[in-house]
């Protein structure tokens, strides 16, 4: 547990609340933090629960801003309520307004708008988002007083938005807008080695538990489409199903999240761990290597294939296995 401490720790002195030690977070995590003192737009690309609503947060922090961060998921703005939403209204500007109200750019000034699922905009709204950011001004409904907005704007969305402009279904003066910064929050499957250390840290968020080796194994293998938030969830539920504090292999096979063939290969590896026979992993890959030369008639470039390596993998590990019997085969071939 102290590690991932240690670990939480530093990352979040860089990016706050984000937990990681992926060489490739580190990296984006350096790269936000110079971004965040600028007042430029940001663009978070990334799969759902990645992490971007996170990340917009760490920018705001960083940023210094004065304002507080105003967070509005786009796809749930009911059509015909963007103006008053986004703008306000004064009291008694259309039907049912019957007292003043401050919009989204108001809460936000001095501080950050956060855009999440922007791609969910529909055009017509998209040119009012533009006319603000342009102009940096806007009124409320039913006044004729005019505003200045000084907020930050940080945007966010799973599309690929480049291609929406492309397909013209978003604005492209809108899209340089928002984009002078875009950062890609890459998903779980391409940071496995951050699974360990998230399924703790939010095991220890909640109680304190721990992972058989074999569970974090199959927790880091698994498919995550729904990325940290499943992973989170997850983590929530085998904290009811673990036995005696630790949770294990079966805990998981439980919630049946793991594929069939990474179940099976943490298993045999752990029985392997458990033989009693030295060098291990020399062992094993002597055995398959052997294995799959026999099973293509001693063709090394067919037993190859069978492992997915260079042919020259084989040649090298079979002039070490068996120097005598690999000369005769070549000759022979
Ligand atoms: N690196 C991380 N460290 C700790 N918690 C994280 C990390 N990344 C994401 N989370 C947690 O995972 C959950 C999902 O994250 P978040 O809402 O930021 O994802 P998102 O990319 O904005 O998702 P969506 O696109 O669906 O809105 C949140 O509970 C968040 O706190």
């Amino acid at each position: 547990m102290n590690a991932v401490n240690n670990v939480t720790v530093r990352f979040s002195e860089v990016l706050p609340g984000v937990i990681s030690h992926n060489r490739g977070m580190k990296k984006l995590a350096e790269y936000v933090s110079k971004i965040a003192l600028s007042d430029a737009a940001v663009f978070l690309h990334g799969e759902t629960g990645t992490g971007k609503d996170l990340i917009a947060n760490a920018i705001h922090q960083l940023s210094g801003r004065l304002g507080r961060i105003v967070s509005v998921n786009c796809g749930a703005i009911p059509e015909n309520l963007f103006e008053s939403l986004f703008f306000g209204h004064e009291k008694g500007a259309f039907t049912g307004a019957d007292k003043k109200q401050q919009g989204f750019f108001y809460q936000a000034n001095f501080g950050t708008l956060f855009l999440d699922e922007i791609a969910e905009l529909p055009l017509i709204h998209q040119a009012k988002l533009l006319r603000v950011l342009e102009s940096r001004q806007f009124s409320r409904i039913g006044s004729s007083e005019t505003q200045e907005f000084t907020g930050r704007i940080i945007s966010a969305s799973h599309a690929n938005l480049a291609q929406h402009v492309t397909q013209r279904l978003f604005r492209e003066d809108l899209w340089y807008r928002i984009n002078l910064f875009e950062i890609t929050v890459p998903a779980l499957h391409q940071r496995r080695d951050d699974i360990p250390l998230l399924a703790q840290y939010f095991a220890h968020n909640t109680q304190r538990i721990c992972f058989s080796a074999c569970a974090l194994k199959l927790l880091q293998f698994s498919d995550w489409p729904g990325n940290i938030r499943q992973l989170k969830n997850t983590v929530d539920k085998l904290t009811v199903l673990a036995d005696a504090g630790e949770v294990t292999a079966d805990c998981i096979q439980q919630l049946a999240i793991c594929d069939d063939h990474v179940d099976w290969a943490v298993r045999v590896a752990q029985e392997i761990i458990d033989m009693p026979v030295n060098n291990k992993l020399q062992t094993i890959h002597d055995a398959l290597i052997e294995q799959a030369v026999e099973r293509s008639n001693g063709n090394k470039t067919e037993a190859a294939r069978l492992l997915g390596v260079h042919r020259k993998v084989v040649e090298r590990r079979l002039a070490q296995i068996r120097p005598r019997s690999t000369s005769h085969q070549e000759a022979t071939l």
